[in-house]
């Protein structure tokens, strides 16, 4: 089932169009990554979905309900983590996530459990009595994640949630993400960290002027970009005939699509490395070439947006 489904949505300023007829679904259970460089239109998209911006045409449902026609019943089961920070400096951590928990309804016991739980998930428990104003720049980040999620929300949008923080703090989110998405949310991930978004996502959607350019797992956005693994494989001194009667023989190979000799190394193309290192290993020691070493660069995400649009995701 569709957590979240766009369909045919348009934003327009001015008469232009900054989010321009997209349509994506996300499937529950998902940790959708949604990737593009700055001023792609992930936060426009981000406010249209959770009812904070009207939608210029199109529509958006939200477990199966309609964003234009019940925003209410959306708000309720949606947990926005916002770009910019959404606390109050002079109140406790704990009574900044209370006052938030209450917005969405929470009274009582599961208020409680669930101010605790969003605590602890962030981190934060031996600081509840401290103002954030005491806080560094992560901490309030972690905070501002824990005043969206202590209502249990099913789908929780964070949006750049790790700009500009420590690593400690970096990591700590990227793992609070993963923990939400076990213990049964959805989630929304903006992000223009590439590594971020490769490091948690189970899908990932590629947005570049209001437009989704790429979508799907990982793996297969590798496929559909049709990138090769290269492997460098750096090998001791050897007889030129022997490297030659090598490189003749590995391109032989049905998975393997380049290779050549550069200095004192091996470049070696093919679609997967996985499977066929034994192959290489083993055609290399036929021909007595001694391997130093073995390193292998996988493409990934930066690589697949420059080669559709030709320009870097970081500006
Ligand atoms: N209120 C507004 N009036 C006019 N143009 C706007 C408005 N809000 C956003 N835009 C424009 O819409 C485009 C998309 O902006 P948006 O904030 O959605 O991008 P983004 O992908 O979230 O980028 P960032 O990573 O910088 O937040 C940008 O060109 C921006 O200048």
């Amino acid at each position: 089932m569709n957590m979240v489904q766009i369909r045919n949505v348009v934003k327009k300023y001015n008469g232009k169009a900054v989010v321009d007829h997209l349509n994506l679904a996300i499937e529950e259970g998902e940790i959708f990554g949604l990737l593009g460089p700055n001023g792609a239109g992930k936060s426009t998209t981000i406010h249209m979905l959770t009812g904070l911006l009207p939608i210029s045409g199109g529509d958006i449902s939200v477990d199966g309900i309609s964003v234009k026609h019940n925003p209410l019943e959306v708000k309720r089961r949606i947990g926005l983590v916002p770009q910019d920070l959404a606390i109050y400096e002079q109140m406790s951590a704990r009574d900044n996530i209370v006052f938030f928990a209450k917005l969405y309804g929470l009274r009582g016991k599961a208020l409680e459990a669930g101010v605790d739980e969003a605590l602890e998930l962030v981190g934060l428990s031996d600081r509840r009595k401290d103002k954030p104003a005491s806080f560094s720049g992560g901490m309030k980040r972690r905070l501002n994640i824990a005043c969206a999620i202590a209502h249990r929300p099913r789908l929780i949008i964070m949006d750049e949630p790790t700009v500009g923080i420590d690593p400690h703090s970096r990591n700590h989110i990227l793992e609070s993400v993963k923990q939400l998405n076990e213990a049964g949310s959805t989630i929304i991930y903006t992000s223009h960290y590439m590594e971020e978004v490769e490091a948690i996502s189970t899908k990932v959607g590629i947005m570049n002027q209001g437009r989704l350019i790429a979508c799907g797992t990982q793996h297969q956005l590798k496929e559909d970009i049709g990138q090769d693994d290269k492997l460098t494989v750096t090998i001791s001194l050897s007889p030129d005939s022997e490297v030659d009667a090598a490189i003749g023989e590995l391109l032989e190979h049905p998975r393997i699509k380049q290779a050549s000799l550069q200095e004192n190394a091996l470049q070696i193309l093919l679609p997967s490395a996985d499977g066929s290192l034994q192959d290489i290993l083993f055609i290399l020691s036929k021909h007595r070439i001694l391997v130093q070493s073995f390193e292998r660069e996988e493409p990934n995400l930066e690589t697949l947006f420059m080669s559709l649009t030709g320009r870097q995701l970081r500006d």
